[in-house]
C-alpha cells in the first residue's frame, strides 16, 4: 500500500510504500484529483515498468504524470525503454519527455501500456475516450502482455454509469452518425449526441478523422460485453469505448492519499477453467 502525505501549509508531498521506500515532490496547486492522477500514475510506473520493455502510452490528463515518472526513471536508472503511443496527445508526450518513439509496425507486441479510464467498474468493464482517443487506445491494449488503468478515485465504480455521466463515446465513419444514432436508440433506448469541438465551430473529429457520438444509456443491469459486440456490428462504428476484459490491474489515487490497487476477478469457463490468466 502506498500513502501520499500533503504536508499542510506547504507544497511538499510525500508517497510511501509498504518496503519503505519512498519520494517526495513539491506541487503548488495539488488538489486532491490531482494528487490522485500523480500518485497513481507515479506508482503504477513503480511496480510495472522495467528495463528493455515496449510500452504503451495512454491519453488524457493522468497519463502526463505517468510519462513524466517513465522520463524520471529512464534519467535515472538509465533504461531502455520503447513507447508507442496511443494518440497524438500521447506522441507529444513521449517526445516532449524525450522517451523513444516506436510505433506498431516495429513494436507490434507491447510489454505493459498505461492509461486513464474515465470508468471502471466492480467487473472491470472500462469507459473510455472521454478526452475523445479511444480507438487507438484499444488497439494498443491489445497488443500488450498488460493493461494497467491509472486513475483518480473518482473513476472507481461499482456500475458504469455511477460517476461517469456522459455517456459511452463511440467513434463512428462520420457519413454514417445519424443512422448510428438512431440505431442505437432503437437497440438499446437512452439519448445520443454528437460530440461537439470545443474551439471549433462543428462536430469534434478524431486523430482518426472521424466523430464520436456519446450514448447515454439508461441505467439498469447491461451485459456490457454483449452490448459491446452488438454496436460494433452495426455498419460505420469504428470502436466503442467500452473496454471489457481488456485491463489486469487497476490503480486509483483516493481521497485519502492512499493508494487502492484493484485486479479483476478471474474469469472461468463453464468447466470452471480460469480463461483470462494469460495477459
Ligand atoms: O479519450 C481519452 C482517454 O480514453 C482517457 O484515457 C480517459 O478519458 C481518461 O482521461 P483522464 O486521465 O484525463 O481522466
Amino acid at each position: 500500500m502506498w500513502r501520499a502525505v500533503l504536508t499542510r501549509g506547504s507544497s511538499l508531498i510525500t508517497l510511501h510504500n509498504i518496503k519503505g521506500c519512498s519520494f517526495k515532490y513539491f506541487s503548488t496547486e495539488m488538489d486532491s484529483i490531482k494528487l490522485g492522477k500523480k500518485s497513481a500514475a507515479y506508482i503504477a510506473v513503480d511496480e510495472n515498468i522495467q528495463d528493455n520493455q515496449v510500452i504503451g502510452i495512454g491519453s488524457g490528463s493522468t497519463i502526463v504524470y505517468a510519462a513524466e515518472r517513465i522520463a524520471q526513471k529512464v534519467k535515472e536508472e538509465k533504461l531502455k525503454l520503447v513507447c508507442i503511443p496511443t494518440s497524438f496527445q500521447a506522441r507529444q508526450l513521449i517526445l516532449d519527455n524525450g522517451l523513444t518513439l516506436s510505433d506498431l509496425e516495429r513494436n507490434p507486441e507491447l510489454d505493459v501500456a498505461l492509461d486513464g479510464a474515465d470508468e471502471v467498474d466492480s467487473r472491470f468493464n472500462l469507459i473510455k475516450g472521454g478526452g475523445g482517443c479511444l480507438t487507438q487506445e484499444k488497439i494498443v491494449a491489445s497488443c500488450s502482455k498488460k493493461f494497467i488503468v491509472i486513475a483518480d478515485f473518482r473513476k472507481d465504480s461499482q456500475v458504469l454509469g455511477e460517476h461517469y455521466t456522459r455517456g459511452i463515446p463511440i467513434e463512428v465513419i462520420p457519413m454514417a452518425y445519424k443512422p448510428i444514432m438512431r440505431k442505437i436508440k432503437t437497440l438499446y433506448g437512452g439519448s445520443l449526441e454528437l460530440r461537439m469541438a470545443r474551439a471549433k465551430a462543428g462536430p469534434l473529429i478524431t486523430d482518426n478523422g472521424n466523430f464520436i457520438i456519446d450514448w447515454k444509456f439508461e441505467s439498469g443491469d447491461h451485459d456490457w460485453k454483449k452490448v459491446n459486440t452488438e454496436l460494433l456490428m452495426i455498419p460505420g462504428i469504428v470502436e466503442t469505448g467500452l473496454f471489457i476484459n481488456m485491463a489486469n490491474k487497476a490503480y486509483f489515487g483516493m481521497q485519502d492519499g492512499t493508494i487502492k490497487v484493484r485486479e479483476p476477478e478471474p474469469l472461468t469457463n463453464g468447466n470452471g477453467f480460469i480463461t483470462n490468466s494469460e495477459k
